[in-house]
């Protein structure tokens, strides 16, 4: 399914973090969204899963406006992860796995063999089978952050929302979780995400969209966005784009500017 935002405006705090931002996400892609600490990723992400009402602007998914979706179908099309993955309540690996599976069965139904099979699939893709049964509480940053995605993955919706999902991760599970996502934008899934390293997303990204306060300041292809200038202008660091032997690129960043 696609995704666009059509001039999406967002205020907080008595201030436009997010001004007109246009942006398109097809079927089966995963586009990055990168820039800055402040630019706004994180609140037009939220507009997205509607944590958020934008000020101006829609959001569409598969051009309707996710505005005049019902909760649940929201929650079977769109999934998302957040940066805070802090869990207050006493609840095991597993149970905050079923809660991606509300959104699939009527209340006080119990769960089906396919709900079963989802978030036992989900656990092993994120690699926590080892600890299905702990606390959540008790887990750490890396491990809290592999539960979140594999809420949304047995939610099994048809376009995913990343925010920083890499975060806390070590560099095994950060290439987990990209070629996971990969593998699944293969299946149709459509993937936007949040990446502070650029290198990450040079190699795993579609496309990236570049945000500086609030503004979409360029789009396309990883090698043709990630200039020496944009670098330099719009995240302050020395670095160059480098092709790799087998044809694949990097980014090389030397320091800042
Ligand atoms: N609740 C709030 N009230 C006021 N301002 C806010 C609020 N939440 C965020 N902001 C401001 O909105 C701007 C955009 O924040 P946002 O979290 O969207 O940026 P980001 O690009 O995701 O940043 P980061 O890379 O640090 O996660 C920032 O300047 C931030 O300080």
């Amino acid at each position: 399914m696609s995704v666009r935002t059509e001039g999406v405006r967002v205020a907080l705090g008595g201030r436009i973090v997010v001004d007109g931002v246009d942006l398109e996400l097809g079927a089966g892609e995963v586009l990055g969204l990168v820039g800055p600490n402040g630019s706004g990723k994180t609140s037009l992400l939220r507009t997205l899963y509607r944590a958020l009402a934008p000020a101006g602007g829609a959001v569409l998914v598969d051009e309707r406006p996710v505005a005049g979706f019902g909760r649940r179908e929201l929650a079977r099309t769109l999934a998302a992860t957040t940066q805070e993955s802090e869990h207050a309540a006493a609840l095991t690996v597993t149970e905050v796995v079923t809660q991606g599976r509300t959104c699939h069965r009527g209340w006080l139904e119990s769960l089906r063999a396919d709900d079963h099979a989802a978030v036992g699939e989900a656990i092993k893709l994120a690699d926590l089978e080892a600890l299905r049964d702990r606390d959540v509480r008790t887990l750490s940053g890396g491990e809290r952050q592999r539960v979140s995605i594999a809420r949304a993955l047995a939610q099994q919706p048809r376009i995913l929302v990343l925010d920083e999902p890499t975060n806390h991760l070590d560099l095994r599970h950060q290439l987990a979780v990209l070629e996971l996502l990969r593998a699944r934008a293969g299946e149709g899934l459509s993937v936007l995400l949040t990446l502070h390293d650029l290198r990450l997303a040079v190699e795993h990204c579609d496309r990236l969209v570049v945000l500086e306060e609030g503004r979409v300041v360029t789009a396309g292809p990883p090698v043709r966005v990630l200039t020496a200038d944009l670098l330099a202008g719009v995240f302050g660091v020395r670095g160059q784009l480098r092709e790799l032997a087998d044809g694949r690129s990097t980014v090389d960043i030397a320091g800042t500017v």
